[in-house]
Order: C-alpha cells, then structure tokens, then sequence
C-alpha cells in the first residue's frame, strides 16, 4: 500500500509506522490481539523544497518532516504516535525540544515531563490547520489525531540524534491515553497530575507564527538555533508551557 506526498516537485517516499511498532503502547490490548498487522502513519523525513534549501538544513543540523495521521481507532483509543522522549544536549542537563505546525487537520499533543521516576507535568495542546505547537525540552510527547480527518503535520528538529522510545514502550504509553470517552490516566504511572491545557501561541522571539508556514525559516534557520542550543533559551521555554 504505501502513501505518498509531493514536496518541492518530487514524489517522496515515506517511513511506514505499523500497528505491530505499537504493541506494547496501545491502550486497548483485547482489541490489538484481534487485529492484522496495518499501516498506521507515514513519516516523510529529510524534506526541503529545493536542493539549495537541503544543504542550507543539513549545514545547520536541522530536519523538516512532514507526518500524515489518518484518522483510526485502536479500539476505543484513537490513533497516536508511538510516543518518545529527546535525549539531553551533549554536555547539557537538557533535552532536544522540537517544534510542529499542523498543516491539514487536527492535531491532539500530549506532553509529559518526567523528573527521576514521576511525572510531573501533563500537557495537552489542541491544534488546528496553521497552528504551532512547541514541545519544550525534557517533554516527552504522542500526537493523537482525535478526528475524522487526515492530519498532516510539520516538525522542525536537530538531526544530531535519535529519539528514545523505550520510556513509553516501558510504561505501556504515556501518562494519559485518549479514549472516545476522553482521557484516561494510564494506571501504571503513579502519582499523575491532572492535565493542563495550554493553547497555541506565536513565539516571535523564534520566528514561529500561528498560520505562517514555519518551512520559510529555511530562510533564517537563526531563529531555529533554540533547537541546538536550548539551554540559552530555558527562561523562555518555561513562559511558554507555564502560562
Ligand atoms: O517517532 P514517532 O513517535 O513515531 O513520531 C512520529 C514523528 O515524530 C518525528 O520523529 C519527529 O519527532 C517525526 O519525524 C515523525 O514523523
């Protein structure tokens, strides 16, 4: 089967998550066990519009994805991404943050903070066709599509490491999973805060605006240095997810 978009004239080829990937993370196990293998979601990494625009990104460590959701359930849960954490900035005692920008649907992101063994943070963003959603350093996140629709999604990130999976895959998901019925806390975390719903925002300070398309910061990757260097900017990423 497959699913391919067009980016910057070319046909690309995706990375296919399968359900089979999702196994231990999926909240409803009866219904996983009854289930074939299938293709969940397509991860088109490495993208840019132009030849010129990849060495520009490549110079500066960065990556442009693109991942395309199609609406599912897993049972009683909708779809999601597998979930993971960044690992911390060599010499650093901070992980890589990231940043999406929805571009066709709706985008569910739920954010959890860990320090030592406890959570202490949940947070859920809720974001539209245009909207930017920051995950902050040390925020380990799934994207649930919530919805009837195709979701389509941007992400700018370093490209100087891999992410960590084996924290949700070790927890059977993350803290909260989201059901039809809303969410529901994942039992084998203990000690969960309750969910903060934080919205949307423009942050200036690095180029990212609701509604404009954030690939144009191919043109001032300056503005994305907060993706490599994110212990200059902590004073700013704490205003934004503690509003
Ligand atoms: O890696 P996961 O958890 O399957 O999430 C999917 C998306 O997240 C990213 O890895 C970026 O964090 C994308 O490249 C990918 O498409």
């Amino acid at each position: 089967m497959g699913y391919t978009i067009e980016f910057g004239g070319v046909e690309r080829q995706p990375n296919i998550r399968m359900l089979h990937d999702m196994k231990e993370v999926v909240y409803d196990h009866e219904w996983f066990r009854s289930v074939d293998d299938m293709e969940l979601y397509y991860m088109f990494r490495h993208l840019s519009l132009s030849e010129e625009d990849l060495k520009i990104i490549n110079k500066s460590h960065l990556r442009y994805d693109i991942t395309v959701i199609p609406p599912a359930m897993f049972g009683s849960e909708f779809i999601k991404t597998a979930g993971h954490y960044h690992p911390n900035v060599p010499g650093q005692e901070i992980s890589y943050p990231e940043v999406y920008q929805v571009l066709e649907g709706e985008a569910t992101y739920i954010l959890q903070k860990h320090v030592g063994d406890d959570v202490v943070d949940t947070v859920v963003i809720k974001a539209k066709k245009g909207d930017i959603a920051l995950i902050p350093p040390d925020y380990g996140h799934v994207t649930v599509n919530a919805s009837d629709e195709i979701l389509k999604m941007a992400n700018w990130v370093c490209c100087d490491f891999s992410s960590s999976y084996a924290p949700f895959r070790d927890m059977e998901g993350g803290a909260y999973y989201l059901l039809e019925s809303g969410f529901m806390k994942n039992h084998r975390y203990e000690n969960l805060p309750e969910i903060r719903y934080i919205t949307p925002t423009d942050i200036p300070e690095f180029g990212l605006f609701c509604g404009r398309d954030m690939y144009d910061l191919v043109n001032d990757t300056e503005k994305l240095e907060f993706l490599k260097s994110p212990q200059n900017f902590a004073g700013l990423f704490e205003s934004i997810i503690n509003v």
